[in-house]
């Protein structure tokens, strides 16, 4: 399980309009990097189930899927330069930031929208010595292409989210950095298979299921 799970909002300006429109807010690129966390215990890895808590079904939640190039970090690193920011990196690999979006537009927070118990699936490999910055990120449901986008339309890149983030907390090895989602995330429901495939990672591959 992972220390900490920091995920970027608005990094890709194709996103903007779409999370606006959902969450609320203007539709601006943040100027700086916008960090939220999401819990360590909302982490499951490929294959497994992501399952709609009871209460979204009840309140008729939307509930999406967000594809993320996300980042490992391997070396402890506070106030890390875009120059050495790599350096702190394991590898990269797969992540879905799945958003309650009725619950992230509602709430003070965003702990349940972002937290709840199976939103954060990760993986299936951790890949070392890839060029984040230059990746193809594609998220299907049931097969078929809903988000796709090279990652060096980043808003802001690998190296500066790890700048601007570790010049106010420790980063530590195991820490998670997912970068943002592009375009136009769509609704997951029960009997979907969502997939998050990262060029020269692989696919993370989950099922939706609803909480009994
Ligand atoms: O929910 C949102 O739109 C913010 C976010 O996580 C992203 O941009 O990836
Ligand atoms: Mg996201």
């Amino acid at each position: 399980m992972p220390g900490k799970i920091i995920a970027i909002g608005r990094n890709y300006v194709s996103h903007l309009a779409h999370s606006a429109s959902l969450v609320g807010g203007d539709i601006e690129l943040p100027k700086v990097p916008e960090p939220f966390f999401k819990t360590p215990s909302s982490v499951v890895g490929p294959n497994d189930p992501i399952v709609i808590p009871r209460e979204a079904i009840e309140e008729g939640v939307l509930v999406e899927e967000e594809a993320e190039l996300t980042l490992v970090i391997g070396k402890q690193c506070r106030r890390a330069t875009q120059e050495n920011a790599l350096d702190f990196v394991l590898g990269v690999t797969c992540g879905n930031d799945v958003s309650a979006r009725n619950w992230q537009r509602g709430d003070l927070s965003w702990w349940r929208a972002k937290s709840s118990d199976t939103f954060s699936p990760i993986g299936p490999y951790i890949v070392t010595g890839l060029d984040p910055d230059n990746l193809l990120l594609t998220g299907r449901i049931n097969g078929e292409v809903i988000q796709q986008s090279g990652t060096d339309d980043l808003a802001h890149n690998c190296r500066r989210i790890i700048e601007f983030v570790s010049s106010v907390l420790t980063l530590e090895p195991g820490d998670v950095i997912m970068t943002g989602t592009p375009g136009e995330p769509g609704e997951i429901k029960r009997g979907d298979v969502v997939e998050v495939e990262l060029e020269g990672v692989g696919v993370l591959s989950n099922p939706v299921i609803a909480e009994e």
